[in-house]
Parts: structure tokens; sequence; C-alpha cells
């Protein structure tokens, strides 16, 4: 695991066709943090996750990764994303944790074999490599998806809803793999919906609503006013009539 120096999103505006969806935000990441990423549907929650990635351009502002190569930042997207009728095997795609390190073009030695049984162990499925993805449970693929990240070992880990859709037992071991990966000082970023939870496991909140609403110490952040605040920005948010005004004068 590489160290890093913290996340930077400064004036960050990411636009879909000249529409902002993440509209002027600053935020500062600590290397080590674990910050719930929340706000209304629509907020620009995944947006802003993909810009942090590398995904998605800014429009305007920028993100800086503390230093870090892209191989050091892991990614979940949402699972409604990722395509599970390709034939391929939980092995294999566990094993594209190492690809991510050792490049496409890497043998799987046995000491991978071994990692990739240990993973899959310590998220629960052991036994379960050659049993192709199109066949698990929505559950046991989450699961198997935490194995490649355990393997990734990166320093940065960012979830994009990992628990939408989950059983109750699945999500009470995969938080409590998030929390030895905080306890490792990695650095930890995750959509969510369930504020109760985020209120339980997560130290630190960025709420946003388009704009940044609130960003630091989770008490602080979840306010009855701060939510009150994202609803209504969120419930005024023009769709069609949003094209930024820096977009606007850069075009
Ligand atoms: N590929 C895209 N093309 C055009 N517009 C998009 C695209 N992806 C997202 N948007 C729009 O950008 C806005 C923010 O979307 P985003 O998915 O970032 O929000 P979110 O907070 O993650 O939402 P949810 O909680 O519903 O998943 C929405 O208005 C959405 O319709």
């Amino acid at each position: 695991m590489s160290r890093h120096d913290a996340i930077l999103v400064e004036d960050l505006t990411v636009a879909y066709d000249r529409h902002p969806a993440v509209h002027h935000v600053s935020c500062r990441l600590a290397p080590g943090s674990m910050t719930a990423v929340v706000g209304p549907n629509g907020a620009g929650k995944s947006t802003l996750i993909k810009a942090i990635v590398g995904l998605l351009k800014p429009a305007e502002g920028r993100v800086s990764t503390g230093g870090l190569r892209r191989a050091d930042i892991a990614y979940l997207p949402q699972q409604a994303e990722i395509d599970r009728s390709f034939p391929i095997t939980v092995a294999d795609t566990v094993a594209l944790g190492h690809w991510c390190r050792a490049g496409i073009l890497g043998r799987l030695t046995g000491a991978m074999r071994r990692g990739i049984a240990e993973a899959l162990s310590a998220v629960g499925l052991e036994g379960f490599e050659r049993r192709p993805i199109g066949s698990l449970s929505v559950g046991q693929f989450q699961r198997v998806l935490f194995a490649r990240l355990l393997l990734q070992d990166a320093s940065v880990i960012l979830l994009d809803e990992p628990f939408n859709a989950i059983d109750a037992r699945t999500t009470a071991d995969l938080l409590d793999l998030v929390a030895r990966w905080h306890g490792e000082k990695r650095t930890v970023v995750a959509v969510l919906h369930d504020m109760e939870q985020v209120r339980h496991h997560f130290p630190d909140t960025l709420l946003l609503a388009r704009e940044l609403i609130a960003c630091g110490p989770t008490p602080e952040c979840l306010t009855a006013e701060h939510l009150l605040t994202a609803r209504r920005m969120s419930e005024g948010w023009n769709e069609d009539a949003a094209v930024c005004e820096p977009v606007r004068r850069r075009a």
C-alpha cells in the first residue's frame, strides 16, 4: 500500500452535455479518513466518485489524488454498471485485483492463487473459485468484488452504493471489511443511502446536492438543517436550464 497526501477536490464542476451534475465542489479527504458520500437522488454522488477516479474529466476545477498512481486507487462501481453475463469464473474475477497491479500480461503465480483463495475465504466464499459469476446471488457477487478489492491492496478505496440490494448478513460482513481497511489507514469513500449506517460506521460525511452542503465529521454534517437544505436544493434544481456559467463562458 502506497502512502499518499490528501485527496483534494478544488472548485470541481463535472457536466454531462454542458449540464453540471457536480457544481463548484471543494473538499479535502484526509489520508486514512473514512467518508460517506450522501445526498438525494441525482445529487451528483456517483459523478463525484467517477471524477475522483479519473473516469470523468472536470469541466472546471481539478482533483488531485495525493500523488497516487491509478493502480493505487480501487473503484467499485454500482452493481448495475457491471455486466455479469460475461463467462468468467470467480477466481478470474478476483484475479483482476492482481492485474490492476501486475498488468494483464503478467502470469498467475502460485502465490497469487493462494492470495485469491485467502481473499475468497475472507469474504466467506471458500471453494467458490470455479463458479461462473453469472451463477452467483447478488450478495455473493458483491462478496467476490470485495475479494477483488482485498487483492488490489489499494491505498484509496471508492465504493459506489456497495450495499444497495444486499442482504443484511452480507452487508454486516462487508462493513467489517470496510472497518478493517479503515484500521489499516486506507482512505475509504463510500456512496451510501442508509443514514443510520452512515452514523454508525462512517466518521466523516460529505453531503452533496450538486453543490457541497457540508463535509466533515458525520454528527456535524448530518444535521436536520443540512439534510433539509440538500433536499430543497435538489428539488429546486432545473435540469434543463442549468448550463454552468463558467462552462458557457468557455464554449
Ligand atoms: N451518463 C450520463 N449522461 C447524462 N446525464 C447523466 C449521466 N450520468 C448521470 N447523469 C445525470 O447527472 C445527475 C447526477 O447523477 P449521479 O448519478 O451522479 O447522481 P447520484 O447522486 O449518484 O444519484 P443516485 O443516488 O440516484 O444514484 C443526474 O441528473 C443524472 O441524471
